[in-house]
């Protein structure tokens, strides 16, 4: 048994889909064949299920790195080879507003994590294929898709010390969200491959406290999108 997340390995597919929300996860689990939740311990929400005949889990991981890093490593100690994120961001770009997606090519480790994890030049890249089966499968979709460096925090809202939002825009960044380098470096520390999507639910770089609405139909659209776009790609990515 997964000490954290209740769950045999023996029920484990090879494929995951994670997400932070676990009603995210029930949401997913919802278009899957012959859906069983297996454990809802703590925030780590987890089903397995079918989508179009391959194998596959769905597991929210919560807020954060440190307790999401849990949720990877106990999935990959299960068997899990593949891991796909499909999460929220802030974008740092009015080229893609709230409602667009991302996928995620690679993240700047401005968290904690992944620093007691492996040196600090060390790079957070998402698996090739992975990233490509989502990028061709969400420009199918109707809306904006954008592809690039995203950035993974650990600070949600702002206390006094500034995040340098504006020079990792400038670098090259193009969203922030919170789990995507924990994730990218533990799938490398162990072998696995992983990808990231990501629904836009406003500006990062915004006094979030004041103006953060990730409820609304724009970004409740752009979830089911993204949600959709990660099914297509597990299948393409299960048919090769
Ligand atoms: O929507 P999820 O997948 O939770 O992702 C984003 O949303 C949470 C913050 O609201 C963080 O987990 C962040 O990474
Ligand atoms: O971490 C996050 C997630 C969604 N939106 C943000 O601005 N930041």
């Amino acid at each position: 048994m997964l000490p954290i997340l209740q769950v045999n390995p023996e029920d484990l597919p090879t494929y995951a889909i994670v997400c932070g929300d676990p009603r995210r996860a029930e949401v997913i689990s919802r278009k899957l064949a012959n859906v069983r939740e297996l454990a809802f311990a703590r925030e780590y929400r987890t089903f397995v299920g079918e989508y179009d005949g391959v194998q596959l889990a769905v597991v929210s991981h919560g807020v954060g790195s440190p307790g999401a890093a849990v949720c990877f490593e106990e999935l990959i100690r299960g068997g899990v080879k593949t891991l796909i994120r499909v999460g929220t961001a802030g974008s740092y770009s009015a080229d893609h507003p709230a409602g667009s997606l991302v996928v995620s090519t690679a993240a700047v480790r401005a968290e904690g994590l992944t620093h007691q994890l492996v040196p600090a030049g060390f790079p957070a890249v998402a698996d090739f294929e992975i990233t490509e089966a989502l990028y061709v499968a969400a420009l199918e979709s109707e809306g904006i898709v954008k592809k690039g460096i995203t950035v993974s925090l650990d600070a949600f809202f702002t206390g006094v010390v500034e995040v340098p939002h504006r020079q990792f825009k400038q670098a090259g960044a193009i969203a922030v969200e919170m789990e995507i380098a924990a994730l990218f470096i533990i799938a490398s520390l162990r072998g696995v491959r992983a990808g990231a999507i990501l629904a836009i639910d406003g500006y990062a770089d915004s006094d979030l406290a004041d103006v953060y609405d990730p409820h609304t139909d724009v970004v409740d659209h752009a979830v089911e999108r993204e949600i959709n776009t990660a099914l297509r790609a597990v299948f393409k990515l299960a048919s090769v």
